[in-house]
């Protein structure tokens, strides 16, 4: 079977499956990266797209008397295939697809659609997950209604389920990325703070296989971004605790209001680091002080022991190597940015964390590129 494999921009841009021969069986396949969000002082701001990935194979069957129409089938290999839900109407994937499909006068998944998901990324552990799983449904709704939408309209969709830009926008566009949520007016800031249940419904189980065609559109233009360059010498060391802390419960514990001094002390660091790791080569001293952050790693040390012992005992002069050293997302992942001396740090990581009775596994990884549709033709 030959394949087209396509960066993201370019299949938005310049592929359209309708100009394809028609063909009984439709097949494609979706890869979305891990992210890793905020990098220190970035709250909700920058994203960093990381070599693990959620791929779907997708397959769309015409239906006839030899496979007569189905329902959509689901299956899962990798990491979450222990709890992730088969049932289309209740996985975050196809759930966010039909939600996009219905905003496009979809009612209904196409018969005999088969997905299978095979996912490197940690559910609950602050490497953006639920960021790819997300943006990996906008991009199924776009295939599976053949809409063909903008980059800017897919982070539309993805911003009305995931509503911090970060790591979906890092997920979708790859690489260094910076982003900010639109001043909407009245109107559309109605549109857009819809509560998550009426964007993606709790779909009955007897219900029947349609739904509306009335949910919450996204206003226009909600997200934008700008990349950020990126030295090659950086390399990404997570150490991934071995427990799941759910985005929402990390979220919970922070403040609604901050000094003036705990935010210039991050908007001071942000400004640099944005440029620092793009230098070549990359300063240590300047970034590992840029990495440092007061706006939520403070309070996210109760749900993640040992969290400011690794983060201050693990230092340039102490680890050849080290760049800086931050919570990854919303945690409990650990982020070191290394050009070298991985095992080092990682293990001094690890051995911090026992002292806590939390054991850890670590990789080093790659900065991806974005997400990509390949088409099976
Ligand atoms: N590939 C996936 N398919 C379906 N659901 C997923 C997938 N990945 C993540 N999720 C959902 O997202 C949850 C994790 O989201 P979250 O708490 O935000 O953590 P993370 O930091 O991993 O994004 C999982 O428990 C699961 O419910
Ligand atoms: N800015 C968010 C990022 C959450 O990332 P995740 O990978 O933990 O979902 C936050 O810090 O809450």
């Amino acid at each position: 079977m030959a394949t087209a494999m396509t960066p993201l921009s370019l299949t938005v841009a310049c592929m359209d499956i309708r100009d394809l021969p028609p063909s009984k069986l439709r097949s494609f396949i979706i890869r979305v990266p891990a992210t890793s969000a905020n990098i220190g002082p970035g709250f909700d701001v920058v994203g960093l797209s990381l070599s693990l990935h959620l791929t779907l194979t997708v397959t769309v069957e015409e239906p006839d008397a030899a496979s007569p129409a189905r329902p959509p089938k689901i299956t899962h290999s990798g990491e979450g295939a222990d709890e992730v839900p088969l049932d289309a109407y209740k996985n975050l994937t196809t759930r966010v697809a039909l939600y996009v499909l219905r905003c496009h006068g979809i009612a209904k998944f196409p018969a005999n659609l088969t997905i299978h998901c095979d996912n490197e990324i940690p559910f609950g552990r602050g490497l953006g997950s639920s960021g790819a799983a997300v943006i990996a449904g906008v991009l199924l709704g776009n295939e599976l209604g053949e809409l063909n939408l903008p980059v800017e309209r897919l982070l539309d969709f993805a911003l009305m389920v995931e509503r911090h830009p970060d790591n979906v926008t890092a997920a979708l566009v790859g690489g260094f990325v910076g982003s900010y949520l639109r001043e909407l007016d009245q109107a559309a800031t109605e549109a857009a703070s819809v509560p998550l249940s009426e964007v993606l419904p709790e779909y009955p189980p007897d219900a029947g296989e349609e739904w509306g065609l009335n949910p919450p559109q996204p206003p226009l233009g909600i997200g934008h971004f700008v990349r950020f360059g990126w030295s090659d010498s950086i390399k990404a060391l997570a150490i991934i605790p071995r427990f799941e802390l759910s985005t929402a419960k990390a979220r919970g514990v922070l403040p609604q209001e901050y000094s003036r001094k705990d935010l210039v002390f991050n908007l001071q660091r942000l400004a640099v680091l944005t440029t620092a790791l793009a230098q070549n080569p990359p300063d240590p001293e300047l970034i590992y002080e840029a990495m440092k952050d007061r706006v939520h790693q403070p309070y996210r040390k109760t749900l993640i022991p040992g969290l400011p012992e690794v983060t201050n005992n693990i230092t340039p002069s102490t680890h050849p190597g080290l760049l800086g050293i931050c919570l990854s997302g919303a945690g409990p992942t650990i982020l070191a940015l290394a050009t070298g001396g991985f095992e080092a740090i990682a293990e001094d990581a690890r051995a911090i964390f026992r002292t806590q009775g939390i054991e850890v596994d670590w990789k080093v990884l790659e900065i991806a590129g974005g997400s990509v549709v390949q088409q099976n033709l």
